[in-house]
Order: structure tokens, then sequence, then C-alpha cells
């Protein structure tokens, strides 16, 4: 659905996007990583058609953005719904009057824009709000008020820029829940740029970490939280703290392993010492994914390394 493919986008002559590659499916939630400065929001403005990009492509629906002359850009547009940070809503206007305003501007009739707006205020839980301002509401309600109104158009595609950084962690929750909700109830993709790996395990199913503008990692979130490459751990400023002797030996449990029967099956075969430097176990959705690092004698790292390769469990020497 949106295929990015060696996106390389410059700011003068400063270049922030470089060589991006990534591949976004039908009814997936995507989530776009990295620190402050990495390119995330630079490469959802060039997706949604607000920047323009040097070199590459960005297809959606088979569509080049870059090529889409001003009466396609509206049609474009209008498929592709977008929340922020700070909701973007207008004050002077009703929560019912903001989410009516996309549907307004089309010239939609006062009773299509009304039937609609009465079920995306029930979709988005705020019936009861119809007719409060927006300084009237929480941050979490203001954020529902914006979904409501990004998908007014009934877009295929929605964009979330950092759509829960200004809000506490239990609203964060439940807008996550919303857009899950979303995502399954009317299948849009969802695109969500953050900073917060949290909502990165939370909801998307894929991820892409980037960092200095390039595609440091790409794949499948679970994996991504498995696996723990590099630049996982650099962006959730992690260390492995280790002995200096021996070796030091990291596995990785996946939800439906066991890691006590393998380490205790491990030290019963082979009949060697180790010890455990340290374990940890992580929250992931409903399930528990965890790793462990043990330290075994040098002499032992044949044994214990071919040990290990015959089972299903992920390791690699630290
Ligand atoms: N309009 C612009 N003109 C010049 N440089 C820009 C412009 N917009 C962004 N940049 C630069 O491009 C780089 C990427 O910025 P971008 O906002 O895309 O990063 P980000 O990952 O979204 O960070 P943040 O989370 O802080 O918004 C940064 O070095 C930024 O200074």
């Amino acid at each position: 659905m949106i295929s990015i493919k060696e996106v390389n986008k410059n700011f003068g002559n400063t270049r922030v996007l470089k060589d991006i590659s990534i591949d976004i499916d039908k009814g997936e939630i995507f989530g776009l990583v990295g620190h402050s400065g990495a390119g995330k929001s630079t490469l959802l403005r060039c997706i949604n058609g607000l920047e323009s990009y040097n070199e590459g492509s960005i297809l959606i629906n088979g569509k080049e953005v870059k090529n889409l002359n001003p009466k396609e850009i509206r049609e474009f547009r209008k498929n592709l719904g977008m929340i922020f940070q700070h909701f973007s809503l207008l004050e002077r206007l009703t929560v019912y009057e903001n989410i009516a305003l996309p549907l307004k501007c089309w010239g939609y009739s006062k009773s299509k824009i009304d039937k609609k707006v009465n079920e995306l205020l029930n979709l988005v839980d705020l019936e009861d709000k119809a007719k409060n301002r927006p300084k009237q509401l929480s941050g979490g309600q203001k954020q529902r008020v914006a979904i409501a109104r990004a998908l007014t158009l009934e877009p295929e595609i929605l964009l979330c820029d950092e759509a829960t950084s200004a809000l506490d962690p239990k609203t964060t929750k439940s807008i996550l829940e919303l857009l899950k909700d979303i995502n399954q109830k009317l299948g849009i993709t969802i695109v969500v740029v953050t900073h917060q790996m949290e909502v990165v395990k939370e909801i998307c199913s894929k991820v892409a970490i980037l960092k200095g503008g390039e595609v440091q990692e790409c794949g499948d979130t679970e994996e991504l939280f498995l696996n723990h490459p590099r630049a996982l751990k650099e962006l959730l400023g992690e260390e492995d703290v280790v002995p200096n002797s021996g070796v030091n030996i990291k596995l990785y449990f996946p939800k439906d392993s066991s890691n006590e029967s393998v380490i205790t099956s491990m030290a019963r075969s082979l009949d060697i010492d180790f010890s455990i430097v340290w374990g940890k176990l992580e929250k992931f959705r409903e399930d528990v994914l965890g790793s462990l690092v043990i330290n075994i004698d040098e002499d032992n790292k044949e044994l214990v390394t071919n040990y290990l390769n015959s089972t299903d469990i992920k390791w690699e020497v630290l």
C-alpha cells in the first residue's frame, strides 16, 4: 500500500533522509521510531505530500506522491487522516463542529454530516461532549476529537505524528486502545511516528528504527524485541554490563519457550558450571519475552554453543 524506495531528501546541503526503503502493507500498524532529529516527521511529511523528496520513490496505492497534480493531491489527502501531538483543534468551535469541519469543506449535506459526526462521536466515546469546546476537555479527550476528525472522510490511511507524546501513561494506553480498535474495525492502515518504545510495543506489528536519516532496523516488532539489535539497545539507552572473564552468552526466550527447562537441561546434560549474570523479563502485549546472560569458562564455549545450536533458542556471545 505504501512503498518507499531509496528515498533521499535534502534540506539545503544537509541530507536528512538517506536511502530510505520501507514497505507498509494494507491494514498494518507500522511504527517509525527514533530519537529527535532522526528524520521521522520529515518522512511522514514526504508520505503525505507536504514535503517533496530529491531522489527515490514513494508509491501510495501505486501512485508516485511527488508527481500528483493539484487535483490529484486533493483527492490523495482525503484518503490520508492525520493526528498530531498537540491535537490542532479549533478552540472557537465545539467538539461537534471540529469533527464536522472536513465534511463541511467538502460540501457534504447537513444530514450526511450529522450522521457521520454522531457515528464518530460514538466510536471515540465522546457523545456527551459534542457541545463542549476543546478547552473544556482533557488531553486524551482532545486527541479523541482529533482522531474522529481525521476519520470523517473515511481515509484508508491514518498518520499519527507523536500522537501520545503529550499524554500521561494511562491516557496514552486508552488512545492506543482506540487506535487498535479503529485499525481492526475499519481496516485502516496506521503509520505511527513516535519516540516512545512503549507505543511501538503496544500497537505496532512492524517497525522501522531511524537514526541520522537512515533506517537502522526494519521488521516485525516482536522479532525486534526478541533479537534486541544494537539499534534498539541504543534507542532504549540499554547497556549490557557483563563480567570481564570467561565467555558471556545472552539467550533470548520467545514467549512460548520456557527458559528454565533449557538452562537446567543444559547444566544436566553437559555437566558444567556456569553462573547467571542477569536476566530480564519484558512484557510484550499479553506475553512475556525474556533474555538471560550466562557466564561460562572459555574451555566450555564450544560445548555450550553446540548445545544451544541444537535447541530453538536464539543466542549471541556478548
Ligand atoms: N524545514 C526544515 N529545514 C531545514 N532542516 C530541517 C527542516 N525540517 C527538519 N529539518 C532537519 O531535518 C532533520 C530531521 O528532522 P525531523 O523533524 O524529521 O526529525 P524527527 O525524527 O521527527 O525529530 P523530532 O521528534 O524532534 O521531530 C533534523 O536535523 C532537522 O533539523
